[in-house]
């Protein structure tokens, strides 16, 4: 008659999964920093959380999709075997739905808190990651990651947006730094899951063009993502205690890369991928430190 409680309680915990929550922080996080660079004073706020709110409604909206569209795929990776609609604990029509819930109520914030510039690029990101990159992309190409990787960079712009109604060169320079990292982060992962890549049927890097090869490609990207974090510095939006923090965690970065390049170990690309979302952080969070301080002085 009565269903035990934790029976529902254990569906939210589903459906909060459906949303990838771990990388959803780190995107609006960037979102916030993206925000944040282009503040123009604090009677904004209240919009500007919004808004924020808004960009974390449509990118789980988009993950759900992404577990939607995948479901099969994701049956055959032993990474992604646990996912809800995989065991079945939540349904097709319930993720569908939920999705749908998750995606218009984050639209609608970002239009009636934001503007109408950051709400048609939330939906053009979410349309280039739920459907382009995971639908057509994913099984088409190794550069899957490198085109997709245009929509998991936005999130600063659309912070941006949010704010100011327009983009910069601020907000490109933000775009660039995801961009740039976005193929290391996933072939460090894509190195030690090649296996799991293999089983479901996608064209990942080490899949179609080996290891060693993807090895060398990520060195590269790490030096090219060395190179694009001297911008913010170069074109005046961020300092020195933005260049130290950078260069420290860039050379942390290359050191690692160089190590995999020369190794091959696959403790030491886990080592990479876990590095990489810290580096992120850091980086993101070093723009804004430096901008505080630049506020202080
Ligand atoms: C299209 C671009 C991207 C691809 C293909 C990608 C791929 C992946 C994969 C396969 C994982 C492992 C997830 C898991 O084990 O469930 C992961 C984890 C993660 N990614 Fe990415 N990623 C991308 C972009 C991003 C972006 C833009 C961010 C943040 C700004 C991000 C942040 C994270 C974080 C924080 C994790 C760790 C999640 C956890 O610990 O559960 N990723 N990524
Ligand atoms: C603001 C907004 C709409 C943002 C959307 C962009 C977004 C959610 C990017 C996330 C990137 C991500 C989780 C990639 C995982 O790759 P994958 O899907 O190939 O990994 P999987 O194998 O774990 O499913």
């Amino acid at each position: 008659m009565f269903k035990p409680i934790y029976a529902s309680s254990l569906r939210l915990a589903d459906l909060w999964a459906l949303g990838k929550p771990r990388v959803v922080a780190l995107i609006v996080f960037c979102a916030a920093v993206g925000a944040a660079m282009a503040w123009p004073d604090l009677r904004a706020l209240p919009d500007v959380l919004a808004s924020l709110l808004g960009i974390a409604l449509v990118a789980m909206g988009a993950a759900a999709v992404n577990c939607l569209v995948e479901r099969n795929r994701d049956a055959e990776m032993r990474r992604t075997q646990g996912r809800p609609l995989v065991r079945g604990t939540v349904t097709v029509t319930d993720a569908a739905l939920y999705a749908a819930l998750l995606t218009l109520s984050g639209l609608w914030l970002l239009a009636r808190y934001g503007n109408w510039l950051a709400c048609a690029l939330t939906l053009a990101t979410f349309f280039g990651y739920a459907v382009i990159y995971t639908r057509w992309l994913k099984p088409a190409t190794p550069q899957n990651i490198v085109i997709g990787g245009a929509a998991g960079a936005m999130p600063p712009v659309l912070g941006w947006a949010a704010v100011s109604g327009t983009i910069s060169a601020e907000a490109a320079v933000m775009f660039l730094l995801i961009y740039t990292w976005t193929p290391p982060h996933f072939w460090a992962l894509a190195l030690y899951r090649q296996l799991d890549y293999e089983k479901a049927g996608l064209p990942m890097l080490p899949v179609t063009h080996g290891a060693a090869f993807t090895r060398q490609t990520i060195l590269l990207y790490a030096v090219m993502l060395a190179a694009v974090c001297v911008l913010p510095f170069v074109i005046g939006m961020s300092g020195w205690l933005y260049m130290a923090i950078a260069t420290w965690f860039n050379a942390g970065f290359i050191l690692r890369s160089i190590r995999l390049y020369r190794t091959g170990d696959e403790a030491i690309a886990r080592d990479l991928f876990r590095y990489s979302i810290k580096y992120l952080a850091w980086v993101f969070g070093a723009l804004i430190a430096d901008r505080l301080l630049f506020a202080l002085l």
